[in-house]
């Protein structure tokens, strides 16, 4: 599946090995409280820490994206959390007694919040993990366009924090520890690459010129920004205030959103054009009774194979096949039957021949079969095994009283030929299969 689109593959492949990551960052912070790793569950000395229940809330999320593939399991697993935290941003006071009841490690925790700096589970964290669980539950309700842009949103409310512990803006990211945001980060893009066969992101991930576009743009257009803001923080020699910090944000998600628009527009076009340019091709190259090959089609593929086994040094052969009395059968039958004899024809040499032989109708009942890397001896045995499954092939179908027969001239290149040359000999050799009586199969002599 998404063969012509290798980004597509591997983001859907990402999936199951962004949400381990989610699950073993949750499982580490979790069990650093009995296990008292306070750098852990705090990184900076005075800083927000992650809540065991942030840590609990990813597991859970992280299980339910491991399970995509069973609906009911990963839809129990996001649940919870999903009403978990819509309690906390909806009513934080009156939820607090449910949170309390609900953490684990509470003594653990009780000891961390005695060194001054209480760890709480804090409305960022809250609205990032109510986000995925959402995004869960869309994709499994059969909304991926949904999940797309509600872990699109979580991941901005990450990046949001990650802006604020690099521009040391704490407004930013609140009570969201640095653990809790590397928690969420490899969460919200576990659910977000899951959608990537879908709307904005199959557009950005498209092998076709606007997805390459898009992609150099999205990165231009939000890392751009951030590095100024960086550069500015770091050489001013007062702190940023709020203000400073919402520019950069509002630059780089407004790119991200204005780029991700144009690039689903463009693609939507371009996915227009390709079509055309598809149907174009196949009007030029393709005989519209039959679908084999044109003449046109033959004679470009013919002298690709001509300068291939000349640099390889392999044979090359061709077919000349021609339908036997066809007018008679247009004579007996219709005009209508007969072209249904000519379809039925061409797939049968089509069926019957290696993917790398060209099938092409030279015009009116006859067509040439090209053969790279076959020897005439072998040629002649194509030829014969298609001339008997054609005399074997039932037409009454078709017509009471059908039947077809073809014969065969066939030949292989010499070193001194162009193509024009080597089919006039296979054509002389149909011939002399005509005159034996048709429904034969004669090879060419090399031309004295
Ligand atoms: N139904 C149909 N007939 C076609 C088509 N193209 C060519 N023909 C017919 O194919 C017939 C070819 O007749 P001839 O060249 O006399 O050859 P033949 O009757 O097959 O006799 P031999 O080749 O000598 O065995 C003509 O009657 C053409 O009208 C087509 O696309 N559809």
């Amino acid at each position: 599946m998404y063969r012509r689109y290798p980004l597509i593959r591997l983001a859907l492949a990402l999936t199951v090995p962004l949400a381990i990551l989610a699950l073993a960052s949750g499982l580490l912070v979790l069990l650093s409280y009995p296990l008292e790793i306070t750098v852990l569950i705090r990184p900076e000395p005075l800083g927000p820490g992650s809540h065991p229940l942030s840590a609990l809330g990813i597991i859970l999320l992280a299980a339910s994206m491991l399970l995509y593939h069973h609906r009911l399991p990963s839809l129990v697993l996001a649940l919870p959390v999903w009403l978990l935290m819509l309690s906390r941003l909806l009513m934080p006071d009156a939820s607090q007694a449910l949170l309390q009841a609900l953490t684990p490690f509470t003594r653990s925790l009780a000891l961390i919040n005695e060194s001054g700096h209480p760890v709480a589970l804090g409305v960022h964290t809250a609205l990032c993990q109510w986000l995925i669980a959402s995004a869960i539950l869309s994709y499994q309700l059969y909304h991926p366009k949904w999940a797309q842009l509600l872990s699109t949103l979580a991941f901005a409310v990450a990046q949001v924090a990650l802006t604020g512990y690099a521009f040391g803006l704490s407004h930013f990211y609140g009570e969201m520890s640095l653990t809790t945001m590397m928690m969420v980060t490899p969460m919200s893009l576990a659910i977000l690459v899951r959608t990537a066969n879908r709307g904005g992101l199959r557009a950005l991930l498209s092998p076709w010129t606007g997805g390459k576009i898009a992609r150099l743009q999205l990165v231009v257009g939000m890392v751009t920004p951030f590095l100024i803001g960086l550069l500015l923080v770091k050489t001013a020699d007062r702190a940023p205030d709020l203000s400073f910090g919402m520019l950069i944000v509002a630059v780089s998600q407004a790119s991200a959103l204005l780029i991700a628009v144009s690039a689903i527009l463009y693609e939507t076009m371009d996915k227009e054009r390709r079509s055309y340019h598809r149907q174009m091709e196949l009007m030029a190259t393709r005989d519209p009774l039959t679908a084999s090959f044109n003449r046109y089609a033959l004679e470009r593929r013919a002298e690709t194979e001509l300068a291939r086994s000349r640099r390889h040094r392999y044979p090359l052969s061709v077919l000349v096949v021609d339908a036997d009395h066809f007018k008679q059968i247009n004579d007996n039958f219709g005009h209508p039957v007969g072209d249904l004899v000519l379809q039925q024809l061409a797939s049968l040499l089509r069926r019957h021949c290696r993917a790398q032989d060209t099938v092409a109708r030279w015009g009116g009942e006859e067509f040439v079969v090209l053969l790279p890397d076959t020897p005439l001896n072998k040629a002649f045995q194509v030829a014969e095994k298609l001339r008997q499954l054609v005399a074997q092939q039932d037409l009454h179908d078709l017509a009471p009283g059908l039947s077809l027969t073809i014969s065969v001239g066939c030949a292989q290149l010499t070193a001194q030929e162009n193509i024009s040359d080597l089919l006039r000999r296979a054509d002389i050799a149909l011939y002399a299969a005509k005159d034996l009586g048709r429904n034969k199969v004669s090879e060419a002599r090399l031309a004295s």
